[in-house]
């Protein structure tokens, strides 16, 4: 018994480490100072919903008038929505979406020209880094469902999910060469690990517009939504499906898959370990046993 409890504080100590870590090294003390200074550029919000019975959380991004363009503030808010998610213990699994013709535009034109200067361009490409990371390495298994356009930084957005959902009429467009800059929320190197290096040079240096077809041509979409099926229904749907297993389980999965991506084999095999043991012989392990499931 010693060995399992040894084993579950093992996976305790690395697992937080590893929020930070894994999302690039910073200090508690920096991440507070960044995202003071990012509310100061007001505009929108991003909104959080639990829903405690599907154990699926919805992440909104909440400013239409401006085509769901991400103020400072929303930067800020959707830091906050993910420390929340991090200690939603009973999750399984969080939508990224919004409403109306575009996704997400990108950064606010208004808070980026207020920012337009190298020293401040790093805070806000330190504290999206960060935070997109921490989106796509929670306990959680997310999807980004793009009902309309994501352009720059809404592009980037898409990549810090584990899967995309797109409607018919999505298009994912890396704009930022248009913009003289490169990828500065993540979305480039999330990019080469999703699509691989060519597509994702090709990508970022045409500034194409990826629709749901070129998307599943190289990878980029998980899902498509029907024509005559509601985005935010069928991709709940879906998800759900998906994640039909108990939470212990599914939250085990992704840490695994999370680590295996960052940590030297041996200890992301540690980390598995210390995953698999508290399962086996665990509620889920023993319903099933006792179900004798034949897997057709
Ligand atoms: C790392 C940050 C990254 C970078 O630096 O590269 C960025 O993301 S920078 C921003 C990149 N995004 C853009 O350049 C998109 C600019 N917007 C557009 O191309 C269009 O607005 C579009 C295609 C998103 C929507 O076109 P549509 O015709 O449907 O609407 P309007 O153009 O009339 O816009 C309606 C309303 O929204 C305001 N708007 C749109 N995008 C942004 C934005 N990114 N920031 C702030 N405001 C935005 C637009 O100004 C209109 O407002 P109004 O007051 O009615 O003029």
């Amino acid at each position: 018994m010693l060995q399992i409890r040894k084993l579950v504080s093992y996976k305790y100590c690395v697992m937080t480490s590893f929020r930070t870590y894994a999302a690039n090294p910073i200090s508690e003390k920096q991440i507070d100072d960044l995202r003071q200074f990012f509310l100061g550029f007001p505009g929108g919000s991003v909104d959080l919903k639990k829903d405690e019975k599907s154990k699926i959380a919805y992440i909104f991004l909440n400013n239409p008038e401006r085509r769901n363009a991400l103020s400072g503030k929303m930067m800020a808010d959707l830091h906050d929505s993910v420390c929340e998610l991090e200690r939603w213990t009973s999750g399984k699994g969080v939508i990224l979406h919004s409403s109306g013709p575009i996704f997400c535009s990108g950064g606010d034109l208004t808070t980026v020209k207020q920012i337009s200067n190298p020293q401040d361009g790093d805070k806000m490409c330190e504290f999206m880094q960060h935070i997109t990371q921490r989106l796509l390495n929670l306990p959680l298994v997310s999807v980004a469902l793009i009902s309309g356009r994501a352009l720059g930084g809404g592009a980037e957005l898409t990549t810090s999910c584990d899967f995309r959902a797109m409607t018919q009429n999505a298009e994912i467009s890396f704009v930022q060469a248009k913009m003289g800059v490169a990828t500065g929320w993540g979305g480039g190197t999330r990019l080469v690990k999703i699509v691989g290096r060519r597509n994702a040079l090709k990508a970022l240096l045409s500034c194409e517009k990826i629709d749901a077809k070129r998307a599943a041509e190289i990878g980029l979409v998980d899902y498509v939504i029907e024509e005559n099926e509601d985005p935010l229904n069928g991709v709940s749907s879906w998800l759900e499906r998906l994640l039909s297993h108990d939470e212990t389980v599914v939250r085990s999965i992704k840490n695994v898959v999370t680590v295996a991506e960052y940590l030297p084999p041996l200890e992301s095999l540690q980390v598995e370990r210390s995953e698999f043991a508290p399962l086996w012989g665990g509620k889920a392990n023993k319903a099933a046993l006792q179900q004798n499931i034949k897997h057709k």
